[in-house]
């Protein structure tokens, strides 16, 4: 099964080609490069994990097409945040793309198609950008198409590449997938071909990559797409089983290969094979060609094994575990433990098996993270039933495959994914040691030496973790362990944990992704034969992205000449609008049902790993039934919150007259604006801006004489400990995270209630807004709402002033932690900003000048100013 999770499977987005996409070709020759990034955009928001980028088109200056849509999408960080992939068929535009990549490139492709001494050539430009390369199988006698050649060309293509120090992690290869059942009899075992080619590859280009276009391979049922559909899947299911480990595929072309009709996936299974079909003496295209006009109309149908009950109890238990149903888990788990000689047996044989079953699916991307929640829901629920009784016979438990200390660190309370993660990883067979949130340095350390733990696994949400996780880091250097350190949560990235955390300690310190990666990665550390290979791998790829850090990076200018360029609002055509209320309020008349219509669904989705957008999530061709079954489920529990009323909203509402002084927002009791309140210290971008861009600051947006500002923090999490009490004792993490993530959306629909309300209402500039919900998630209103933490003000301290103006923990029950999350988890606090040209925008790095400024201003020492700011700093 490990193998299988190491070696996941990486999609490739291609609607950013211009070859292969007429709407993309369409936006770059109408020079709309804005919404050809939104094409990138939606690319990484459906799940691709590398973008390939091709501009090769006739009419275009190709060359400078590629630079300015390379650089446009390097500055959107959710876009940046996944591999390019440079495609052209010229060198020149290759190269040319290649030198405005900031993080790791890939060129697609490079061949010996005209020799070695091109191909080297090219190859060692490709490594001085420290980028990989897509090598294809083609010779100077032209591209490959039989097994034998395909892995000849690939292992001398390997040998010159590592030979010129070429780094063999950094080579993919691109055996060429072909179309089969053609009618033409060679052909017929082009599939084949391709994956005994990658299967033999693999062991013998250590390293290396496979990928491939897979829609090639059912050119001939171009206008059937269900029969496609079901091509690709089966033949991804035996290329990836092979070693196939990359390739461009479109989403909506795959079926998830359990569930086609077993009819069709046994004919595409011969034909993808070359197998002779069974009971008939058609040959596999003819097989296929006979049957595939009835799924024409796309009824592939999903198997419901309705007569499941009636099978024998080992196999009712896997089934239940795959499909995550338990209501009879605990009867068929006593009928299963008569069967054995010991209760352990049930967990070691059935149970294990199906979990099995459930890791692979997963792994090879067929069952996303709701269905292994729900599996692991049967699971835990059968192995308490077990419990007692092992304890009666005094057995030692079930030998894991290691043993995980995790926490979310000191000052975070956020542990939605740190508990995904850990189900993930006990459906694995790891024995999870889950220390909970806000554990400091001390309790992780004490804990991985008493329980002697193979890993220990760090999340955080909130900038300021990550700090904390350099502390961890720090300690057990001091300490003298040498165990992995493993790094995950939402604001932790793989250039933070190589620039910071890796450098403070030893011992192997590697960044996880997400869930779908950690049992990989777990995997991996705890296996003799792949773990040193893997560690030595990760030290030199964070080697380079040090190496690499800093290199490009813009210059910043001085706070002084920042300020000069600083942005500003037209108050002429839009002088600030008095509001029609002023004070301090605490909103407590909201109910849950007042929140529902204003809720966001598509975050919800993504905190269960599934991408897009809402709703046309619910209709996608490859995760629809999934997010429409965990919809359901959402539906299910939403309407008990709000008939049993689970859960209270509470907020606090305030506007202060206000005017702006350099760069701080000054808050004052009255209109005389005499004696202050407060002052709120924003900061200034500093990184250098092309000719007519402003360097922003929040305060830019405030009148410098008579203004006003906004001020709110809302909270949803008021009654949900007894319910997440009740969940943990039923062993049931799907409810427990489902409640989590109902409470966090319904927290981010109360700001977005109040703010309609604030300005329709409390402040009135808003008055004649008429806006619908998408209106609203799209951010179609006058104003923003910026929150602490938030990159327009990032230091996530300014909450601790504010929730002081607002008596927020008297008002609303929420408390600050010391890194400044908030507590309870499901709460969103930030100030209101009424000019209609304010906006977001990102502050980014900070120089030593605006620094020391700041920690005067903010009234502390430059010390505390530098580790508030420290994700700001070089
Ligand atoms: C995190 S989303 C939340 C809204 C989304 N519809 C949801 O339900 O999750 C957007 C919010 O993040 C904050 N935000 C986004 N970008 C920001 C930036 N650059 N600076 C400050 N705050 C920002 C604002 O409070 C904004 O309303």
């Amino acid at each position: 099964m490990t193998e299988v999770m190491v070696r996941r499977f990486i999609n490739i987005g291609e609607r950013t080609n211009v070859t292969g996409s007429a709407k993309f070709k369409k936006l770059i020759l109408n020079g709309d490069f804005a919404a050809a990034t939104e094409v990138a955009r939606e690319q990484v928001e459906n799940g691709a994990q590398i973008l390939d980028v091709n501009m090769d088109e006739g009419l275009l200056d190709s060359e400078a097409a590629m630079v300015t849509f390379l650089k446009l999408i390097a500055a959107e960080p959710d876009i940046a945040r996944i591999p390019v992939m440079v495609d052209s068929s010229k060198w020149s535009i290759i190269e040319a793309g290649l030198k405005c990549l900031a993080g790791k490139g890939i060129v697609n492709s490079i061949s010996m198609k005209e020799g070695e001494e091109i191909f080297l050539h090219q190859a060692r430009t490709i490594m001085r950008y420290g980028a990989a390369a897509v090598v294809m199988a083609f010779d100077e006698e032209g591209q490959a198409d039989t097994a034998a050649r395909k892995i000849s060309i690939c292992e001398r293509a390997y040998k010159l590449l590592t030979g010129i120090g070429f780094p063999p992690e950094d080579i993919i290869f691109d055996p060429n997938v072909f179309a089969v059942a053609t009618g033409i009899e060679e052909h017929d075992n082009y599939g084949v071909d391709f994956i005994e080619a990658t299967r033999e590859i693999v062991k013998r280009c250590p390293h290396a990559h496979i990928s491939g276009g897979v829609s090639n391979l059912s050119f001939s049922f171009r206008g059937n797409e269900p029969v496609r559909r079901a091509m690709h899947s089966v033949f991804l299911y035996h290329a990836i089983q092979a070693g196939m480990d990359m390739g461009i595929v479109n989403a909506g072309q795959l079926d998830v290969y359990e569930n086609i009709d077993s009819e069709l996936r046994e004919a595409c299974e011969d034909v993808v094979m070359n197998r002779a079909p069974a009971n008939s003496n058609l040959s596999p295209t003819e097989r296929l060609l006979e049957i595939a006009d009835r799924f024409k109309g796309g009824e592939a149908a999903v198997k419901v094994a309705a007569e499941w009950r009636g099978w024998p109890v080992q196999k009712r238990l896997e089934h239940a575990l795959v499909m995550g149903l338990d209501a009879d888990v605990v009867s068929d788990t006593e009928e299963a433990r008569h069967l054995f000689a010991r209760p352990i047996e049930v967990i070691e044989g059935p149970l294990m098996a199906g979990m099995n079953v459930v890791g692979d699916l997963f792994g090879a991307g067929k069952m996303f993270l709701p269905q292994v929640v729900k599996s692991a829901r049967v699971m835990k629920k059968a192995v308490a039933h077990l419990l007692p009784y092992i304890e009666a016979e005094k057995s030692a438990g079930s030998s894991s495959k290691g043993k995980i200390i995790m926490a979310t660190v000191k000052g975070d309370v956020h542990d939605i994914g740190k508990n995904i993660v850990g189900v993930v990883l006990q459906c694995n067979n790891f024995e999870v040691v889950d220390l909970g949130v806000m554990v400091p340095f001390q309790t992780i350390l004490q804990a991985a030496n008493d329980h002697g733990a193979d890993m220990i696994g760090l999340s955080g949400l909130i900038t300021p973790s990550l700090d904390e996780m350099v502390t961890v880091a720090k300690e057990m250097q001091r300490a003298g362990m040498t165990m992995p350190l493993l790094i995950g949560g939402a604001t932790t990235s793989r250039v933070h944990t190589a620039l910071r955390i890796a450098p403070a300690y030893a011992g192997p310190v590697v960044h996880v992704l997400d869930a779908s990666r950690a049992v990989g990665v777990a995997g991996t550390l705890v296996s003799d034969t792949l773990r040193d290979d893997f560690v030595a791998q990760t030290a030199v790829d964070y080697e380079l992205a040090r190496a690499r850090h800093g290199r490009g990076q813009s210059k910043l200018e001085s706070l002084e000449a920042a300020r000069a360029n600083a942005f500003h609002p037209d108050f002429e055509a839009h002088p600030p609008v008095q509001p029609a209320w002023t004070g301090v309020q605490t909103i407590d008349d909201v109910s849950v049902a007042d929140l529902v219509p204003y809720i966001d669904w598509t975050p919800f989705f993504r905190a269960w790993e599934l991408a897009g957008q809402y709703p046309a999530l619910l209709d996608d061709e490859i995760v629809g039934a999934q997010c429409r079954e965990l919809f359901a489920d959402a539906q299910e529990m939403l309407a008990k919150i709000v008939d049993e009323k689970w859960l209270t909203p509470r907020g606090v509402l305030a506007i202060w007259p206000a005017r702006r002084e350099g760069d701080d927002v000054v808050l004052f009791g009255d209109e005389a604006r005499g004696e202050a309140l407060a002052r709120l210290p924003f900061l200034r971008q500093q990184v250098a801006k092309r000719e007519g861009r402003p360097n922003s600051c929040l305060a830019d947006f405030v009148h410098p004489e008579a203004d006003w500002l906004g001020g709110f923090a809302v909270c949803c999490g008021e009654g949900i400990e007894p319910r997440l009490a009740q969940f943990k004792a039923e062993h049931d993490d799907y409810q427990d995270i489902l409640l989590k993530a109902l409470a966090d959306r319904l927290a981010e629909a109360f700001a977005e209630y109040l703010h309609a309300r604030l300005r329709r209402e409390f402040w009135g500039y808003g008055a004649d807004e008429n806006l619908s919900n998408e209106d609203l998630i799209k951010e179609r209103y006058s104003g923003i709402r910026p929150a602490p933490g938030y990159p327009a003000c990032p230091e996530h301290s300014l909450k601790s002033v504010l929730f002081a103006l607002m008596d927020v923990e008297k008002r609303a029950a929420i408390t600050l932690t010391d890194s400044f999350a908030m507590w309870p988890t499901a709460a969103v606090s930030g100030f209101y900003f009424a000019h209609p040209q304010s906006h977001y925008f990102g502050v980014a790095r900070v120089g030593p000048d605006q620094l020391a400024e700041y920690a005067t201003r903010r009234g502390v020492s430059l010390e505390q100013a530098e580790t508030w700011l420290r994700p700001n700093l070089d």
